[in-house]
């Protein structure tokens, strides 16, 4: 398994985030996290990416803990993510983006910054290379020098993908890529996840999108108020009559709201 996420609980003050969640995800997998509003989706990435530490429980990674491991240590051991709400830099191009993501893997110093060594200048000519390849990967090879603030919305979260891609993951976490994307555009996001798993990297998905979640995953987790409610296959996880309850629960509730 390359994540093992082990009896992880997260409280905010008075606040359950997450109770006892174990699960899994084997090498080359993409994994689906599904659940209603609130359910401690986006809090169980930031416990992987220990952007905060759990209350309790125990985060492996390649069979290394990484649980207490800073942030930048995580994306160096291969774990990078994307986020719900965009993070790009709005004036930088799109080049620049995916260089900035990759500028964990340079190695070197800020002596030989100052001066630009050759050294410098070749790490920089590779990184500039692998930001080209990655934009051409995502499809935004025409738009390499456009500002990040002028691209499409779809466009926008291509390249954060890109940029998260740059870092040279083995583990690539998504958090709703495909929220406020029309039909085309999911269709060419599910397309670019498929070509991101045939490279051997392994995909950890947050999605409310159902069709795509269900046709994308080769496993799901549902997590309803913080805790494990079902895992399987999609079909296993369509049939699953707690998670039906929980979903269709939820949206009672929005329509009596
Ligand atoms: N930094 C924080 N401080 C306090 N409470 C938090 C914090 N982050 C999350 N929570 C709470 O933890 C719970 C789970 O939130 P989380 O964002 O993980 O849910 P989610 O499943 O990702 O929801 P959504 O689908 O709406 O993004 C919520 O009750 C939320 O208010």
């Amino acid at each position: 398994m390359v994540l093992e996420i082990k009896n992880i609980s997260k409280n905010f003050g008075g606040i359950s985030a997450l109770t006892n969640v174990t699960f899994s995800v084997g090498e080359g997998e993409i994994f689906g996290l599904i659940g209603p509003n609130g359910a401690g989706k986006t809090t169980m990435f930031n416990m992987i990416t220990n952007l905060f530490s759990p209350t309790s429980g125990e985060i492996t990674f390649a069979d290394e803990t990484v649980t207490g491991v800073k942030p930048h240590l995580i994306t160096e051991k291969g774990i990078c993510r994307t986020f719900q709400n965009i993070r790009l830099f709005p004036q930088m191009t799109s080049l620049e983006n995916v260089m900035v993501g990759g500028h964990c893997r340079i190695k070197s110093g800020v002596f030989s910054s100052v001066i630009r060594t050759k050294a410098q200048r070749n790490e920089e000519g590779r990184l500039r290379e692998t930001a080209k390849e990655l934009l051409e990967l995502v499809g935004l090879s025409d738009e390499i020098k456009t500002a990040a603030e002028n691209l499409a919305y779809g466009q926008q979260r291509r390249l954060e993908i890109a940029r998260a891609l740059a870092s040279n993951p083995k583990l690539l976490l998504l958090d709703e890529p495909a929220a406020g994307m029309n039909e085309t555009e999911t269709a060419s996001l599910f397309d670019l996840i498929k070509k991101i798993q045939a490279r051997g990297i392994t995909i950890l998905i947050i999605e409310h999108d159902m069709p795509l979640v269900m046709k994308l995953c080769d496993r799901i987790m549902v997590l309803n108020f913080g805790k494990k409610l079902a895992e399987g296959t999609p079909l296993e996880i369509q049939n699953n009559q707690a998670v039906i309850e929980a979903y269709l629960g939820s949206e009672e509730d929005e329509e009596s709201a």
